[in-house]
């Protein structure tokens, strides 16, 4: 029995047969569509892929042994619709392909509460709504499938007009592989608001922040690119494995004492109280649905900012060198 946690569900609570006759129209193959698909498949479930084009993801899914379709077909028949196209898009095609067709009794499916909580996408009273929110890249989704096992997912029920929904979020879970590690569960506005929290403040902008920062402290002191690139940033993937299987303590033990003291004491300092207000500021704003705004009205006109961004990022001196050192780098990973 847990200290600390609610219920975790595993995988005698969960039970395939809630969608198992189901039509299941899954929407998008990226990163997580990509996964959600092959692993449901390979869960014995009844899946349609729907696509609006004939680009990239239609040919990575025939590659794959998929066979994709147009969203319009994909949506004939489905029972159940699970959006795993972005977050920004999922409003149109919600309200062009999807509401035309939604009857009663039938659900849509998110990997991430966006839509739901801010409002973009509001369903009538009649379908039902839940998640099954993946805390990992898409990619791992799969690869964790493959090798046996399954990554941690939060369920959560926004609508039970079927009075299964629950049932039904934890069959998906376990269809992707989530009963084998644990799913927990919560609710659409605890998801999304803890999910950007996480990504903003360290999972991807603290920690890439962080990572450039270092990088560029060290080579502004006259240090070499490559030896700043293997300080500052690839060994990080090292050091969070350690915190990923041991926690945070596991970690420091694995490591020095010089470099428990000096983390313990410096790392405090760069990172501190008016660090915290600042994320806090951040986090506040994203209660508000202040970032929401802002992001849908980037994206509204083009998301040009994102774009520049990303530019700036792929012409850096820690993407050149670290394109070069991850030649050598990758070179002596252990085999798959
Ligand atoms: N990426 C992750 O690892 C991750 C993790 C947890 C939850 N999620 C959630 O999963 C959902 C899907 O995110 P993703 O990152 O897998 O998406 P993605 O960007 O990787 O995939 C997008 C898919 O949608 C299609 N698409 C892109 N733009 C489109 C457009 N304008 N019109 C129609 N189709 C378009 C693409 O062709 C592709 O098939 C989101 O709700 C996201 O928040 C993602
Ligand atoms: C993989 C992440 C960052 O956890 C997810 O939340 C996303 O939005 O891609
Ligand atoms: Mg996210
Ligand atoms: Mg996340």
């Amino acid at each position: 029995m847990s200290k600390v946690l609610g219920k975790v569900y595993t995988e005698n609570d969960a039970d395939l047969k809630y969608v198992k006759d189901k039509n299941i129209a899954v929407l998008g193959y990226g990163s997580q569509g990509r996964a959600w698909v092959l692993n449901l498949l390979d869960s014995g479930l009844n899946v349609k892929l729907g696509l609006e084009r004939e680009g990239n993801s239609w040919k990575k899914a025939q590659e794959d042994g998929v066979k994709p379709m147009k969203t319009e077909d994909a949506l004939k028949g489905a029972d159940i619709v699970i959006f795993l196209v972005p977050d920004m898009v999922q409003r149109k095609i919600y309200a062009e392909k999807v509401k035309p067709v939604l009857k009663p009794g039938m659900d849509l499916v998110f990997a991430h509460g966006f839509n739901i909580h801010y409002k973009l996408i509001q369903p009538p009273e009649n379908v039902d709504v839940y998640m099954a929110a993946p805390k990992a890249p898409g990619p791992s989704v799969r690869e964790f499938f493959v090798k046996g096992g399954g990554v941690p997912v939060l369920v959560g029920v926004n609508q039970d007009y079927s009075g299964q929904a629950l049932q039904k979020a934890l069959a998906i879970a376990k269809g992707l592989g989530a009963t084998k590690a644990g799913v927990l569960e919560t609710t659409f506005k605890e998801e999304t608001e803890t999910d950007l929290m996480g990504e903003q403040l360290d999972l991807v902008g603290g920690l890439t922040a962080m990572l450039r920062a270092t990088f560029h402290t060290i080579v502004d002191l006259g240090y070499r690119p490559e030896m700043a690139y293997f300080e500052a940033i690839n060994e990080m993937k090292l050091i969070t494995d350690q915190i990923y299987e041991k926690g945070l303590s596991g970690m420091l033990r694995a490591v020095s004492d010089t470099a428990k003291y000096g983390g313990l004491t410096v790392g405090t300092y760069v990172i501190n109280d008016d660090v915290k207000k600042r994320m806090k500021e951040k986090a506040e704003r994203i209660k508000s649905g202040k970032f929401a705004d802002e992001w849908i009205e980037e994206y509204d006109e083009g998301s040009k900012n994102l774009a520049s961004l990303m530019d700036d990022l792929d012409n850096s001196l820690e993407e050149q060198v670290g394109r070069e050192l991850r030649e050598i780098v990758l070179r002596g990973q252990p085999k798959k």
